[in-house]
């Protein structure tokens, strides 16, 4: 069974407090959320999650296979799409054709075709990028995964669509995602559980479970409606 678990941890940059006091334990499938305003540290936090950037104060324990989609893509420009999706499994030890077959599968399940997949980024669209980027994630079968705004630079259908799409997968394959997002409907969306972040330095203002997800926009914005009325959650956006 993967943890991962941070106990009354900070993180400060260049002498700046950014969070302090931060619980997280995360042992079993589902979405948890991370949402707060701009600018509030939630970009730091996953980064500590991830074990990117050392903690101040307080202990990380990590029992998890981890991978990570960042709010760009980060592909290599000189290198198809599938063997951007390999990328990872290359890394870690596979030969070039067996990453190939691994990528290839996932790609197909994110929808790129045969035609897509020969393509170098500079050739995809936006949307198809970050396809290939959830593609090297997921072809790291990873027990958690780590998103930072993944969908945030899509046009509205195509984000829709790979957000359907992946939590799809994430559910399938019990992956543990944490997904970070400063907006509230995205997080109805997506999370089992939804953690908020305000203040500076920014601390934990919230962390509830959020059941059933939502089946379509419009409960999606009622359940969103409900937690911001939250005082502690309202708060945390008012200040910005
Ligand atoms: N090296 C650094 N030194 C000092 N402060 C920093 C450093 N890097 C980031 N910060 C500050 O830390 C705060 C948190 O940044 P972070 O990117 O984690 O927030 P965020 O919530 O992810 O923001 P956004 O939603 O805009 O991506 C910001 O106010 C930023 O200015």
């Amino acid at each position: 069974m993967m943890q991962l678990s941070l106990e009354n941890a900070a993180v400060r940059l260049d002498g700046t407090l950014i969070f302090t006091g931060f619980d997280l334990d995360v042992s079993s499938p589902g979405v948890t959320a991370i949402m707060g305003p701009s600018g509030v540290g939630k970009t730091t936090l996953l980064r500590a999650i991830a074990g990117l950037v050392p903690l101040s104060e307080g202990q990380r324990r990590c029992d998890a296979k981890i991978a990570q989609v960042f709010q760009e893509p980060r592909l290599l420009p000189w290198q198809s799409a599938l063997d951007n999706a390999g990328f990872g499994l290359r890394a870690a030890g596979f030969s070039h054709a067996a990453a190939r077959v691994e990528a290839e599968v996932i790609l197909d399940r994110l929808g790129l075709s045969a035609a897509d997949r020969a393509k170098h980024p500079g050739t995809l669209s936006g949307g198809m990028r970050q396809r290939v980027a959830l593609a090297r994630a997921l072809a790291m079968t990873p027990d958690l995964l780590l998103l930072d705004e993944p969908f945030s630079n899509l046009d509205p259908p195509l984000r829709d669509d790979l957000r359907g799409l992946l939590l799809k997968i994430v559910v399938e394959r019990g992956i543990a995602a944490i997904v970070v997002t400063h907006d509230p409907i995205e997080a109805a969306l997506v999370a089992d559980r939804l953690i908020v972040l305000g203040g500076q330095p920014a601390q934990k203002l919230a962390d509830l479970t959020l059941s059933p997800r939502p089946q379509n926009m419009a409960e999606a914005y009622a359940a969103a409606a409900d937690f911001m009325r939250r005082p502690e959650i309202a708060a945390a956006f008012a200040r910005v």
